[in-house]
């Protein structure tokens, strides 16, 4: 069966942030419970893999896994922790003499590009707004409010008879952008506070309480959030639903329905 491997579900800074010195920050120093990495995910299949987002941490995920080729890429928005890392996977395709396939929304693309104009010689680029197929995943892509952030876009993924939805960096979505994820047998949500007190205004991805109203109204069979910043400390209890779990680097996910069900 494919899985679903977390390589990293931290926000945009990681834990610890370098300049903070609260209990959690100090907590991912010592003893690392807490310490996220930039938020990736990777999808195996029995015969190949394919990566979601390439933050800054990308190079340490690879290493973390003992991975010395990555082949292709989806990118959910052009974020710097989600496409910090292309440079040096750029990089490493010219070492080992791939080109590599980068499959992002078609008005991302030129924007990976203004800040990477070298990419392209060792990266192709494919719009993937019309679907694309990956490992027999038919993967279908859509814009997703991000709040004082913009755009960033979420993935359905499915294949024989299994769906899960990819949504790391999103907030107050409306109908339309929920419609993909209704009844998903998983949904990978960012989540980046338990209970954010900044003003709506001022925020971009959604805290836990308000993706608690999200999962009733949508309905997945299991969620795991990431996307998470250093006010989420993994040795708490939360009062999340029961569906919930708190991803962590290393987490796998079986992605089909397993004999029983
Ligand atoms: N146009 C932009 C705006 C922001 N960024 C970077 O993206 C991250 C946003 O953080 P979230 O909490 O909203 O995920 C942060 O690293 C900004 O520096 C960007 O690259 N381009």
């Amino acid at each position: 069966m494919d899985t679903l491997k977390f390589l990293g579900t931290g926000d945009a800074m990681g834990t610890p942030r370098v300049y903070c010195g609260c209990p959690v920050c100090e907590e991912a120093r010592l003893s690392g419970t807490n310490a996220r990495l930039r938020s990736s995910v990777l999808v195996e299949s029995s015969d190949d893999f394919f990566v979601i987002d390439c933050g800054p941490d990308w190079r340490r995920q690879m290493e973390s896994l003992g991975i010395r080729v990555m082949r292709r890429l989806l990118v959910t928005h052009p974020h710097f922790d989600h496409i910090g890392g292309l440079p040096e996977w750029a990089d490493a395709c010219r070492w080992v003499g791939i080109k590599g396939e980068l499959y992002a929304p078609a008005e991302v693309i030129p924007v990976i590009l203004r800040q990477y104009p070298w990419l392209g010689s060792h990266i192709e680029l494919k719009p993937l707004d019309e679907g694309i197929e990956l490992d027999g995943w038919q993967i279908a892509a859509w814009r997703v409010n991000h709040g004082k952030n913009g755009y960033s876009y979420a993935f359905r993924l499915e294949k024989e008879g299994y769906a899960w939805v990819y949504c790391p960096d999103s907030i107050s979505l409306g109908d339309e952008e929920t419609r993909l994820m209704r009844e998903a047998d998983l949904l990978v949500l960012g989540t980046s506070f338990y209970h954010e007190e900044a003003e709506l205004s001022t925020r971009s991805v959604y805290d836990m309480t308000e993706a608690a109203e999200l999962l009733a109204d949508v309905k997945p069979r299991r969620a795991v959030y990431t996307h998470m910043s250093h006010d989420v400390d993994l040795r708490k209890a939360y009062d999340l639903p029961d569906n919930v779990e708190l991803g962590y680097a290393g987490k796998t996910v079986p992605l089909g329905h397993r004999i029983e069900e």
